[in-house]
């Protein structure tokens, strides 16, 4: 049994108005409150960014964190439409995601790029959520492994550690889809993760690796029972209440 905190967050991606995303997250922060014990992980949602400072404000002192889905790689400057990591750690955000492959497609993130966003978030003193995951066709291929490792060993810098960094292992084609990946290959992933970690980092064990890719109440235990599995980062069925806390409450 690791000593690992499972880490549970929800990536609300380009969802909800402000009083959807309001409900969302007073929901979540009440089922926290009449929780008869404390879940067993830690919980974190990324709204949208133009309702981050709102929800942080939901969220007031409860037990759950807030981050953003991506930062740029500046301190400031001219770049229109872009925010600063220190913007997001200015309102109250605590995470942020980066790299993650909806970003990688539609704006062509490269590894190099997210290297240089996940440190600006570690300068700002945010905790960066690095995605990594390879294609179908990659699969097929049978280069997932070195697919992923080799994403790993570009987006890391050498400053990343198990208190400012958590990897997101996310099967492309599992995003959104419906199909998860199987357990054997979660485990063989992410037992590649670990050793690519401890190779590289004096606390790569500590790291939590999280799994990503249609995780649901349904079969969320399945998939945080197995090894190296350290929570889940969750797409769709973060939008509502009761399918996200199921997914908090299958942490054991
Ligand atoms: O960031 C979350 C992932 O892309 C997973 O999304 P999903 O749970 O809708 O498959």
């Amino acid at each position: 049994m690791s000593d690992r905190r499972p880490l549970i967050a929800g990536n609300w991606k380009m969802n909800c108005l402000r009083d959807d995303g309001l409900a969302l997250a007073s929901g979540l922060a009440s089922k926290l409150s009449g929780a008869s014990e404390r879940p067993e992980c830690d919980i974190l949602l990324c709204p949208p960014a133009t309702l981050l400072a709102d929800v942080v404000g939901v969220l007031g002192h409860c037990d759950i964190h807030a981050g953003g889905q991506d930062c740029h790689f500046d301190k400031s400057g001219a770049h229109t439409g872009d925010i600063a990591a220190s913007m997001l750690a200015d309102i109250g955000a605590s995470h942020v995601i980066l790299g993650h492959s909806e970003r990688r497609a539609d704006h062509g993130e490269s590894s190099t790029i997210i290297r240089q966003k996940t440190i600006a978030a570690h300068n700002a003193g945010l905790t960066a959520v690095v995605c990594v995951g390879e294609t179908e066709q990659e699969r097929d291929l049978g280069a997932a492994i070195a697919v992923v490792c080799g994403q790993m060993d570009v987006s890391l810098p050498e400053d990343a550690t198990a208190e400012n960094t958590v990897i997101a292992y996310e099967p492309v084609w599992a995003i959104g889809t419906g199909r998860t990946a199987a357990v054997a290959d979660v485990e063989e992933m992410h037992a590649a993760i670990r050793r690519k970690l401890k190779e590289r980092f004096a606390d790569g064990d500590a790291f939590r690796i999280l799994y990503g890719g249609s995780v649901k109440p349904s079969n969320a235990a399945e998939l945080l029972a197995v090894e190296n599995v350290d929570g889940a980062l969750v797409g769709g069925a973060s939008l509502k209440v009761e399918d996200f806390w199921g997914i908090v409450s299958a942490c054991k």
